[in-house]
């Protein structure tokens, strides 16, 4: 499909973006029933769903089913799904991941539940990135990175020159099949962009409006949002780019932030800290105000000396501090990194691995799985872990509907993660290694808390509603209800002596004098926590969302 420009003067909208992309009508099937499928296994669980594999009964094809989740269903089907499909449907490359058709499971007669689940799905994909790096099996070589680049670049161009953010780059998002095909997969948070398409020479060019900032996995998440930028670019997937294409280069992630403030500050290490040159204007983002960052170079020629001037040069224009100048995607693919020796591979030449997925890491290696996670929201919760069950589990059993079930909404039960299913695909080489990471980072609060998308346009692709109070529910660790009119969810703090979140009023207008009551409401939460309990027992029960603040602001002192 050819790329849509309306140029600089005229970003388009979202809905003549959706008409000048429509994608041949045979190219998505439409909606199948989920017995149109043999389900295989799961081989996902996101934020806002599990994803199963299964086998067309008709084609044969090998498919993934994303189960859309709702809390509650008197909220309906979650209106931030429906503008990822929207989006989906619209979207057609090679590096982008399809969908070809929903699917439904209408609850059976005995079912409490009344309406049905829904999925969607698309081609299936051997391996994410993330779970392919995490194979102590697998050893990528240059030219098998350069592919994969490219490739990643390539699917980007194409979303920045459709004015399309993505907003949640990372390695498990990439997917990679045993053609050697990489795929962007979940939209969950993108959006429409209303700025300027990048230009070649261009960098990412000037921001145009504002947006949440809070988005972006955190260990992928740019120092302009880390420091509370809003009126960003598509130059904050070039820096999750930067951090994929360095996690390849080493085999693990690069930046592994256990706050936000830790984060910027294991940024400052790797690129050097701001100055006026390298990142103008830095001094005065709101999150910058009360950073005073030690003096340091940088050292990222010397982590990565082993990987060739090349791979240096490219990793440097995509950290780039200052996102004005930081590379588009057109013009990294042109960097001589592609064109000198070794050449990349092609995608059919690359060697075949055994299947992997983030989740087969998750369950069985990262602590993540074990700690109480950060609040985690939005249009899907977390249906219950089919944890005993066999791989057909959560298919007509009522499932989807089910709350979170751990503490604090996380996707184990208090006592942890449960011992694998009888019977389900775990490669070898994930039962015997543990890498020395910290705990994979909790995704964007923007997820958790249903406000900050409240900045985002009305026509973003994960806009909140905004309308009216909660209707808490309380009860320590359970998620708060959101009003039946909207898709949010409140995780709930009741643990930590603070209510739910909040949301901000529906007037615009008001919105960001919200956000700032809001946060100072958020720094009341902090300061009863410190008082109400000594230091040990503040260790154990504060959520990690408390702790990272802490630690913040500890950073920021
Ligand atoms: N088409 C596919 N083929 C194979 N595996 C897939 C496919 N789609 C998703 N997965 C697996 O499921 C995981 C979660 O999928 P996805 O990222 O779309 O869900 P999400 O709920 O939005 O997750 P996140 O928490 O990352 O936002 C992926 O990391 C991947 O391992």
């Amino acid at each position: 499909m050819k790329a849509v420009d309306a140029g600089p003067g005229a970003p388009m909208s979202p809905r003549s973006f959706a008409i000048a992309h429509q994608r041949p009508k045979s190219s998505f099937l439409g909606c199948s029933k989920i017995t149109d499928y043999e389900i295989l296994g799961k081989l996902g669980e996101g934020t806002f769903g599990e994803v199963h594999r299964a086998q067309s009964k008709k084609t044969k094809a090998h498919v993934a089913l994303k189960k859309i989740i709702m809390h509650n269903e008197k909220d309906g089907f979650p209106i931030t799904a429906l503008r990822e499909i929207k989006l989906l449907k619209l979207l057609s490359h090679q590096n982008v991941l399809r969908l070809e058709d929903m699917a439904v499971e209408h609850p059976a007669r005995t079912d409490k539940r009344k309406r049905p689940i829904m999925y969607m799905v698309t081609p299936y994909m051997d391996h994410d990135l993330s779970g392919l790096l995490d194979n102590p099996t697998v050893h990528f070589t240059e030219p098998q990175i350069k592919c994969y680049l490219l490739q990643l670049l390539e699917g980007l161009r194409y979303l920045h020159e459709n004015h399309i953010l993505h907003r949640d780059m990372k390695a498990a998002n990439l997917l990679i099949n045993n053609k050697g095909i990489l795929q962007i997969a979940d939209f969950g948070l993108a959006r429409h962009y209303e700025g300027p398409t990048p230009k070649p020479g261009g960098g990412g060019g000037e921001g145009r409006r504002e947006y949440t900032s809070l988005v972006v996995t955190r260990w992928y998440r740019p120092p302009e949002l880390l420091m509370s930028l809003k009126r960003y670019t598509t130059a904050i997937d070039m820096w999750g780019v930067g951090c994929v294409f360095g996690e390849m280069l080493l085999g693990k992630p690069i930046l592994t932030g256990e706050s936000d403030g830790h984060q910027l500050e294991i940024i400052f290490d790797l690129c050097g800290t701001p100055t006026e040159e390298t990142m103008p204007g830095w001094k005065s983002l709101p999150g910058a105000e009360a950073l005073s960052p030690r003096p340091r170079p940088g050292n990222l020629s010397q982590r990565f000396r082993e990987k060739g001037s090349g791979a240096i040069s490219l990793l440097r224009e995509l950290l780039k501090l200052d996102w004005r100048a930081r590379v588009n995607a057109h013009d990294a693919l042109q960097h001589p990194y592609f064109r000198n020796a070794p050449l990349p591979a092609q995608p059919g030449d690359l060697p075949m691995f055994e299947e992997s997925h983030e989740f087969d890491r998750r369950k069985f290696h990262d602590r993540k799985a074990a700690l109480p996670p950060a609040p985690k929201g939005g249009t899907v919760g977390r249906g219950v872990l089919d944890s005993n069950s066999g791989p057909n589990s959560g298919f007509n059993t009522g499932e989807g509907f089910h709350g979170r079930n751990g503490a604090n909404g996380s996707r184990y039960p208090r006592n942890g993660p449960p011992p694998p299913p009888p019977g389900e695909r775990r490669p070898a080489w994930q039962r015997d290694r543990d890498r020395d990471l910290p705990p994979r980072p909790p995704v964007p609060h923007d997820y958790a808390n249903g406000w900050d998308g409240a900045a985002d346009h009305p026509d973003s692709y994960r806009g909140r509603g905004r309308d009216g109070p909660p209707r808490g529910r309380g009860g320590g660790g359970g998620a708060r209800e959101a009003p039946a009119d909207r898709d949010f969810y409140y995780p709930s703090y009741d643990r930590e002596g603070g209510g739910g979140r909040r949301e901000p009023p529906r007037d615009d207008r008001r919105r960001h004098d919200w956000d700032d009551r809001h946060h100072d409401w958020d720094r009341r939460r902090i300061d009863y926590d410190d008082r109400s309990r000594n230091s040990r027992t503040r260790s154990r029960s504060r959520s990690p969302v408390v702790r990272d603040r802490d630690r913040d602001r500890d950073y920021r002192r």
